[in-house]
């Protein structure tokens, strides 16, 4: 049980990590006809699930983060069942020193929503909450941050209203947002299965990508019209140079791991050894989610980023 307040910390997506948050799995099995009633791709084995979440816990803990799992600060019977509650990155992001708590209007999630989110307004101060404007919807997989004053978002699927998005992150600062939109399928829920930064200056991205337009808009704009680029140079204009992944369907694995630092990287034991040839200056340290992945989401999904040093 937490005692003390949390205090928000998280400029990057690639700062040391020092603090997370994450939600272990429902003690129940999915199967059959259940799998799609739920939104998840396969049939899901809840002690395998668990097993592989406390290893990936466990390789958090090693790398000397504190890890807080909120599975426990929830009672109630419903909590128990809900099997998407440990896609708890969905719910909401320690974003510079507040903490954005989004909304969903995917009735599946609007649950465990509720409960993860009345988890945190408990050990936050009341000040450093800010709610995602009711006229919208924000799914924190579709978030991605690329630096203190941009932001990358997906939206049209799960996280809505981009005009509404962007004048809510002008507010806390943000100066500029780039939308894009992508196919409504479970290989592309979220933005955070199709891309992702990687260590320093890399970004990973699933080769459709160089076919979507990013729509930028700045705080700065006095119109309400946005500026139009392709990804790369978007993402070059801010320092990163894309790598663009194999033309695979499902790309979960190799996009979906979580940041350490700008040296160590999280990811699935599946695409370890693929990334440790490409970039052996980073180092990958692998850990087994296939089972966890059932869900449709893996590392970066199961996991809050809380506090992150600025280095
Ligand atoms: N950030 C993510 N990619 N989250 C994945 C969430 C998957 C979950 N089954 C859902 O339907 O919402």
């Amino acid at each position: 049980m937490l005692k003390q307040k949390l205090k928000p910390y998280c400029y990057s997506e690639n700062g040391s990590l020092k603090e997370i948050i994450v939600c272990s799995p429902a003690k129940h099995n999915v199967l059959g006809p259940e799998v799609s009633a739920v939104g998840f791709a396969k049939e899901f084995i809840a002690e395998k699930a668990y097993e592989q979440h406390c290893q990936m816990k466990m390789k958090l803990k090693d790398f000397g983060c504190i890890v807080h799992d909120l599975s426990t600060e929830v009672s109630s019977s419903l909590w128990d069942r809900l099997v998407n509650r440990i896609f708890i990155r969905d719910v909401g992001a320690a974003f510079g020193e507040r903490m954005l708590l989004g909304a969903s209007d995917n009735e599946l999630r609007q649950p465990d929503f509720y409960f993860s989110q009345t988890f945190l307004k408990e050990f936050l101060d009341k000040s450093d909450i800010h709610l995602a404007p009711s006229s919208s919807s924000l799914e924190f997989g579709d978030f991605l941050i690329i630096n203190p004053d941009c932001v990358l978002i997906n939206t049209g699927h799960r996280s809505k209203n981009r005009l509404e998005l962007a004048n809510f992150l002008f507010a806390i600062g943000i100066e500029e947002v780039g939308f894009v939109s992508l196919p409504k399928t479970i290989e592309s829920l979220h933005l955070d299965v199709v891309c992702n930064i990687l260590g320093k200056d890399i970004f990973v991205a699933a080769s459709f990508l160089r076919f979507s337009a990013v729509s930028i808009f700045k705080s700065s704009s006095v119109s309400y019209e946005p500026e139009y680029s392709t990804i790369d140079s978007f993402i070059g204009r801010h320092g990163f140079s894309v790598y663009w992944l194999p033309n695979k369907e499902y790309l979960l694995d190799y996009t979906n791991f979580i940041n350490l630092n700008k040296q160590t990287v999280l990811i699935s034991d599946e695409t370890a050894a693929y990334y440790q040839e490409l970039f052996p200056h980073i180092e990958f340290i692998g850990t087994e989610v296939n089972q966890l992945q059932h869900g449709a989401g893996s590392i970066r999904c199961l996991t809050m980023p809380f506090v992150r040093e600025d280095d």
